[in-house]
């Protein structure tokens, strides 16, 4: 078993260390946030992760998963090192490096052990491990052999954990045979198939993967827009389109846009990495004009129907990116919120877990509700942003019932048309006709 440090406690830092844990190695996370590090040693994950609180503090009480803050306790002796920290998007929409070079400058002044392992797991552009070796071995302190890896990670927010047990391939890139064996090695437990590779062909997996993901997106959004026009559902043509399995059905969801840590800014980061090498690639901007298109197609069509919407009570229900996480990072709730406040509507939002993380965006720009219910309370109209189990599962009744208007604009295509037009709604939803509910129904409701 080795004995494992990883640096940065985020989402991957902390889903890879405490996995590493359960298949029996010797993990210690370091991260420089003080709360973070002080949380997870009470037994409390920062973050909302299915299954991983309950696994980390299994870890912890069987002596396998330490968190510290300091580098020198958690890189000392380490066999390997595991590079997880963010690499935010630039001004210039390119990644930021800062924290890879300051976590990479701590590994080479605080590493002893012979032959230890660097592997980079945050995603970083061609290129970056190449600078991470030149970090480290500015900073060395004798003279320590060292071995860098490419491991760029696949997991999802929301099925984290589900993933790096699951997942469909562990990419390897490195320079030298043995680093390649090593992690091979190390991976080999998961049971899931290992590509190895060279270190620029690993990095660029990672972006050029993300990047043709939002691509589905976009084309499954674009194609919905056809849809609206010509009065077909894009549910029934994604699962046609799809059904070539040279397609695949999945990412063909059509909906008001991706968000995310991750599919917005490794886009962007390959369209700048394109134009950089002198490869210019119209098609890869195209995937985020199409997106910030559509994270406002619903607010277009309240504002067609409405003609103002100045006044008005919005409910919001979801404000995370996707179900199942409480992250709103380039969430399109933070958009369509801030777009609806300067129509002068009055927002009240309801997520079942990222309420505080919008807050710390949103601020009191908004209204926040404790339930779907106390949002839906006397709105004009609703704005369905996430979809949460609980709210693909509310009645569709209730809309009727709590709203002052049952007027829906459902950006993740919830509910069954021919439910809908059971219910005394209006409904509007992504790529599919608009659906005026059974009045009739509304009538015996009352
Ligand atoms: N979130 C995802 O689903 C996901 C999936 C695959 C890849 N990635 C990539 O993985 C990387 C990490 O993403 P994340 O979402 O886990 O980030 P995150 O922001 O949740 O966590 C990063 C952590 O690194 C810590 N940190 C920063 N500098 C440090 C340093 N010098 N030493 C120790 N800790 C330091 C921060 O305090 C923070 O806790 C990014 O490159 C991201 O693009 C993310
Ligand atoms: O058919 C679809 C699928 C997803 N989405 C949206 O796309 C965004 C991203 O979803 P998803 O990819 O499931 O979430 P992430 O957790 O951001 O995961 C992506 O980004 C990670 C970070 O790089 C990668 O590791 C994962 O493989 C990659 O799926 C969300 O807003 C979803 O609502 C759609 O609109 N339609």
């Amino acid at each position: 078993m080795k004995k494992i440090a990883i640096a940065g406690t985020g989402y991957v830092g902390l889903v890879t260390g405490v996995s590493l844990a359960e298949i029996g190695h010797d993990v210690i996370c370091v991260d420089k946030d003080k709360r973070k590090i002080e949380s997870l040693r009470s037994g409390k994950t920062p973050i909302y992760e299915p299954g991983l609180e309950e696994m980390m503090r299994k870890n912890m009480q069987k002596g396998k998963l330490f968190f510290t803050t300091s580098s020198f306790v958690g890189f000392k002796d380490a066999d390997m090192i595991i590079i997880a920290v963010g690499t935010p998007k630039d001004e210039n929409g390119t990644l930021d490096l800062q924290y890879i070079e300051q976590a990479a400058k701590e590994i080479g002044r605080n590493i002893t052990k012979n032959n230890a392992m660097i592997v980079t797991k945050s995603t970083v552009p061609v290129g970056a491990n190449r600078k991470i070796k030149e970090w480290i071995q500015t900073e060395l302190k004798g003279n320590i052999k060292f071995f860098i890896a490419a491991n760029p990670e696949f997991l999802r927010q929301g099925s984290a954990l589900y993933d790096t047990f699951h997942g469909d391939r562990i990419i390897i890139g490195a320079e030298s045979e043995e680093a390649l064996d090593s992690l091979e090695a190390l991976y080999q437990p998961f049971g899931i198939p290992i590509m190895k590779t060279d270190l620029k062909s690993a990095e660029l997996i990672k972006t050029a993967s993300n990047a043709f993901l939002a691509l589905k997106i976009s084309y499954a959004n674009t194609i919905a827009g056809i849809c609206e026009q010509i009065g077909a559902n894009i549910e029934d043509v994604s699962l046609g389109i799809g059904m070539d399995s040279r397609i695949g059905t999945s990412f063909l969801k059509a909906g008001i846009g991706f968000g995310g840590s991750c599919l917005p800014k490794d886009t962007a980061a390959l369209a700048g990495l394109a134009n950089e090498v002198g490869e210019p690639a119209q098609l890869i901007h195209d995937i985020l004009e199409v997106n910030k298109r559509q994270e406002l197609s619903l607010l277009k069509k309240a504002i067609h129907r409405f003609k103002s919407l100045k006044g008005k009570n919005v409910a919001m229900l979801g404000l995370s990116f996707k179900p199942e996480t409480d992250d709103v990072r380039d969430a399109a709730s933070l958009t369509l919120a801030r777009q609806l406040v300067m129509e002068g509507a009055k927002v009240t939002a309801y997520d079942p877990a990222a309420v505080e993380n919008a807050k710390k965006v949103l601020g009191d720009l908004i209204y926040y509700a404790d339930s779907i219910e106390q949002a839906l309370k006397n709105a004009d109209l609703a704005f369905i942003v996430t979809e949460w189990e609980e709210i693909r599962n509310i009645r569709l009744n209730l809309f009727y019932e709590w709203m002052r208007e049952p007027i829906i604009f459902d950006g993740r295509n919830c509910f069954q048309l021919d439910k809908v037009k059971k219910c005394p709604l209006e409904y509007h939803s992504i790529g599919r006709p608009i659906v005026i509910g059974n009045s009739n129904v509304k009538r015996q409701l009352k």
